[in-house]
């Protein structure tokens, strides 16, 4: 039962039907100096704003979500900060979806602070969802699942990170032989029990983890980049969305998704940044590029009938 605002829809069903009605595809706006450069514009404030001004008007009628990196518009300080608050407007106006990739992660007086940042509906950097870090044990995320739940918003909790570096802190067994990456997602379950048509909070799995969450023999060998060898199984039922980068410049492919997401396959979310981000600076190009990766995309992820 949700608990939002009245007249707030959760985020999970606001992500469930902007998926069924555009498409999987989440676009990463990650304005690297060396996306700046190739697209001829300065590794300043106004490159940067040019930037994600180009992607936001290119794509917002068309893909699911945006993700866009923090980090990318912080390291130019305030005014960096001030055009992603620009951004993430632009964006929701135009009709996408907005999940702040941030990775907070405190003590829980802390969180409310950053929930207060980004999940408050009267913040400048309010977003439909934020990147969350659980690695402070999950109940620290208890004031930001709770905002978010009472704004209509929603988490990607990191989980099983697309970095073949996170596997030895998310993969390590705890005393009851469950995994962390394994509690977090159970912790997520939880959360989500009898959401309907989908929980809004989610978690991160990278699509670069190849066979390591099933638990077949493949995961004895890990994936073609030498990741997830001898991993747990680990469930992804968690009636929730799941937020997979690593397609593209990481390595994964959409054909990976099957195999990575099995049968939960159907709630991904996948997200692309230099994939598709390489190809502008023109607007067109970038839309063709987005509706290549969505065409592909949506074979892979399609939900099974008896799911929608
Ligand atoms: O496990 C994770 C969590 C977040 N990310 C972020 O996604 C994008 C990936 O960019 P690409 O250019 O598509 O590789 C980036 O913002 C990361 O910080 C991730 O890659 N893996």
């Amino acid at each position: 039962m949700s608990t939002a605002n009245p007249g707030t829809e959760p985020f999970g069903a606001r992500l469930r039907r902007a998926m069924d009605t555009r498409g999987p595809l989440c676009v990463g706006i990650d304005p690297h100096s060396s996306l700046l450069a190739a697209w001829g514009l300065g590794d300043d404030v106004a490159g940067l704003e040019r930037f994600a001004r180009t992607v936001v008007e290119a794509l917002a009628d068309r893909v699911a979500a945006f993700k866009p990196q923090s980090a990318f518009f912080e390291r130019f300080g305030s005014r960096g900060v001030a055009v992603l608050e620009r951004a993430v407007a632009e964006a929701r106006a135009a009709g996408a979806l907005v999940v702040m990739d941030a990775k907070r992660g405190d003590i829980g007086s802390t969180m409310a602070a950053y929930a207060d940042a980004f999940l408050d509906p009267s913040s400048p950097l309010f977003s439909d969802a934020l990147t969350v870090s659980p690695y402070l044990g999950f109940g620290s995320l208890r004031p930001a699942l709770d905002r978010a739940r009472a704004e209509g918003c929603g988490l990607f909790v990191l989980a099983l990170t697309s970095n073949p570096e996170g596997a030895e802190v998310q993969h390590a067994v705890r005393e009851d032989g469950r995994s962390v990456a394994a509690t977090v997602l159970a912790h997520l379950a939880e959360e989500n029990r009898g959401e309907r048509p989908l929980g809004s909070f989610g978690a991160v799995v990278g699509a670069t983890l190849g066979a390591a969450l099933g638990g077949s023999e493949e995961s004895a060998q890990g994936n073609a980049h030498g990741e997830g060898r001898g991993a747990p199984p680990v469930g992804l039922d968690i009636n929730g969305p799941l937020l997979a980068p690593g397609i593209g410049a990481q390595g994964a492919t959409a054909a990976d998704l099957p195999r990575v997401f099995g049968e939960a396959a159907g709630n991904v979310l996948p997200s692309i940044s230099r994939g598709v981000l390489q190809h502008g600076p023109s607007a067109r190009a970038l839309r063709d590029a987005a509706a290549r990766e969505a065409e592909q995309l949506a074979g892979a992820v399609a939900r099974h009938p008896a799911d929608r």
